[in-house]
C-alpha cells in the first residue's frame, strides 16, 4: 500500500522566484522523514510539491522528476485528482469544516468519491478514526460539530480524514506547531503507528521531534535571502543528528544559525 517516492531535481518556482533548487531523494514506503531547516529554506514548498498542491497557486510551477513507485506524477497523462487522493496531506493549523460533525467530517472525502452506503460510511468512520486514536474519545459524540473538539483532538480528527480515502502517502506540515506538548505527544504517537502503513514526510522546525519520529531527515539550507533553497544533507536521522557529514547541518542542529 505504502508507495516509494522519488523525485529527480525537483525545482520550483512562484512566478520567476525560485523557491528551491535541484532536490533528489528517495523515500521509502513506511519509513517516516522529516525534512528541517531555517525558515523560507523551501520544505512547505518541497512538500507541496510532492503532492501536486504547489501548482495550486497562479503562476507556481515545477521542473525536474517526482516518481510515486516510478509514475511520474506530472505526466501529461496524469489524473491530478487521483494523484492528491493518493497523496494526503495534513497541514499546520487544524482545519476541520467548521458546519460538519466529527463523523461528517471523517468521511467527507468519501461522499466527495460517491460512497453513500451508511454502513460503508460507519465502518470507514470507526476504522479512520481508531487508526487516529481518536476513537474513544468522540464514539459517543459523533454527530457533533468536529470544531468543537480541543486543538490536538481537532488535529487528529483532520488526520482520520485524511487516511479515511486510504491515501499511499501523509504529507504533514508542521502538524503539531499549533499544539500543546501533550497533544504534540498524542500526534508523534500516531505518526509511529502509521508509519506501518503509510509512507510519512513530516516538516518539522522541532528537531527533538525530528528525532524522535523520523528514520530519515533532510535539512535544507539558503545561502542568503532570495536565494533558492537546496538540501544540504539527507540521511538516516540518527547520523544527522550526532555525526552529520556537513559542517552546515552541523550548524544548524546545534543551534548556531536558523
Ligand atoms: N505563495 C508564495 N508566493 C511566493 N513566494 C512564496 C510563496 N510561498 C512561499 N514562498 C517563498 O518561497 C520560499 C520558500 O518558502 P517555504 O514556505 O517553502 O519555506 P519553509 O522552509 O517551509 O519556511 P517556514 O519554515 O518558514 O515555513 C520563501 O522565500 C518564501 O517566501
Amino acid at each position: 500500500m505504502a508507495k516509494r517516492i522519488e523525485a529527480h531535481g525537483v525545482t520550483s518556482y512562484y512566478g520567476s522566484f525560485k523557491a528551491i533548487d535541484g532536490v533528489s531523494m528517495t523515500i521509502e514506503p513506511k519509513s517516516v522523514t522529516a525534512l528541517i531547516g531555517p525558515s523560507g529554506c523551501g520544505k512547505s514548498t518541497f512538500l507541496r510539491s510532492i503532492n501536486r498542491m504547489h501548482e495550486v497557486l497562479p503562476n507556481a510551477r515545477i521542473e525536474g522528476q517526482l516518481l510515486i513507485d516510478g509514475q511520474n506524477i506530472y505526466d501529461r497523462d496524469v489524473d491530478v485528482t487521483a494523484v492528491r487522493r493518493m497523496i494526503g496531506m495534513v497541514f499546520q493549523r487544524p482545519n476541520p469544516f467548521p458546519t460538519m460533525s466529527i463523523f461528517e467530517n471523517v468521511v467527507a472525502g468519501l461522499r466527495l468519491n460517491g460512497v453513500k452506503k451508511k454502513s460503508v460510511l460507519e465502518e470507514v468512520a470507526e476504522k479512520a478514526l481508531r487508526s487516529a486514536n481518536l476513537w474513544n474519545e468522540v464514539k459517543d459524540r459523533l454527530g457533533r460539530p468536529g470544531a468543537g473538539l480541543s486543538g490536538g483532538q481537532q488535529q487528529r480528527l483532520c488526520i482520520a480524514r485524511t487516511i479515511a480515502v486510504e491515501p499511499q502517502v501523509v504529507l504533514m506540515d508542521e502538524p503539531c506547531s499549533a499544539l500543546d506538548p501533550i497533544s504534540t505527544l498524542a500526534i508523534e504517537d500516531l505518526i509511529t503507528e502509521l508509519k506501518n502503513q503509510y509512507t510519512i514526510v513530516i516538516v518539522t522546525h522541532n528537531m527533538q521531534q525530528a528525532a524522535r519520529v523520523s528514520d530519515r531527515t533532510g535539512f535544507f539550507s539558503i545561502d542568503k535571502t532570495g536565494d533558492p533553497g537546496r538540501l544540504i544533507e539527507y540521511d538516516d536521522t540518527a547520523k544527522i543528528f550526532t555525526n552529520p557529514s556537513v559542517k552546515k547541518t552541523e550548524d544548524y542542529i546545534t543551534g548556531r544559525f536558523g
